[in-house]
């Protein structure tokens, strides 16, 4: 029998570590590693992969990742109480899963990883949403990574995969969609996690493109589109006044009537709207 076999049931695990959800830290934990494991085959092929894997908790999901196959799996999480559970799973795995006790807002974590790369993350939704514009926004593209395999409440996915004109739509869909393929690959409701949130979650998967859609600079093109929507339901000429005393002149030569409201607007629109910046 091998040391995997060994790995306890992870309700035991929560209960001999003392692993009581902090709500603080955004934990609802997944038990179910049959759940675990049909979320870790979200995230595509592992076995020739390194899997940055952020907030493991107890190791659901990390232990799902190593079953699939990943080659090596690097694990952030920011509650010290979880190392002694990630221990036993690093035992059954010998050099195969690398745990780092910290916050990974604050963490680099490239130069313990070796491409191609994939992130799987189960996350606090504001944690989640942070990271998943900064992996989308780096200078340079492609980025370190080739897909992101994230748990979001439902309502951020909804965001993510929005097409322009539903409510949904906005920055997060704009960055997604600029440089990524995105779509939901599974839903959960609330008692698939112990103890169950208030909210029903999803499941989106995004792929890097090799380059984006179109042409634009990263934080010039997040700082248009966040100023489009803090105020939605303005017209254009107004909501991005502060950006520029000629904004009108610029909006029409990105096709773009100043009248309109930021949720009319496509990612191509946008695009050209952010490059009148660069000149
Ligand atoms: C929703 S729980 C999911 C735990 C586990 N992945 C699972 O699916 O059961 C979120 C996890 O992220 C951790 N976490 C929260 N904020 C974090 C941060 N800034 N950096 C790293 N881990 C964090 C929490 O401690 C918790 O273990």
């Amino acid at each position: 029998m091998s040391a995997i076999d060994n790995l306890p049931s992870l309700s035991k695990v929560i209960a001999s570590h003392g692993l009581s959800a902090r709500k603080s830290l955004g934990q609802n934990f997944l038990l179910d590693l049959n759940l675990t494991a049909k979320i870790a085959r979200r995230a595509g092929e592992l076995s020739d992969c390194d899997i940055l894997e952020i907030g493991p908790g107890p190791g659901g999901l990390t232990r799902g990742l190593l079953a699939e196959g990943a080659r090596k799996v690097l694990a952030i999480e920011k509650d010290e109480r979880c190392m002694p559970a990630l221990a036993e799973i690093a035992a059954a795995y010998p050099g195969q899963l690398e745990v780092i006790n910290g916050d990974a807002l604050e963490i680099d974590p490239l130069s313990h990883l070796t491409p191609p790369i994939r992130i799987a993350a189960n996350l606090p939704y504001n944690v989640g949403t942070e990271l998943l514009v900064r992996w989308l926004t780096p200078k340079q593209w492609p980025p370190f990574w080739e897909s992101l395999t994230l748990m979001f409440q439902r309502e951020v996915a909804e965001r993510i995969i929005a097409a322009p004109g539903s409510k949904a739509y906005g920055r997060l869909a704009l960055l997604a969609q600029w440089r990524a393929d995105a779509k939901i690959v599974m839903h959960l409701p609330p008692e698939a996690f112990s103890p169950p949130p208030k909210v029903h979650s999803a499941v989106v998967h995004l792929t890097a493109l090799p380059e984006p859609r179109y042409p634009a600079d990263a934080a010039i093109l997040s700082r248009i589109v966040a100023a489009a929507f803090n105020q939605r339901r303005k017209m254009l000429r107004g909501s991005l006044k502060s950006q520029a005393p000629d904004i009108e002149d610029r909006l029409l030569s990105a096709g773009i009537k100043p009248t309109e409201r930021a949720e009319q607007v496509s990612l191509e629109q946008f695009c050209a709207l952010a490059r009148t910046f660069e000149k």
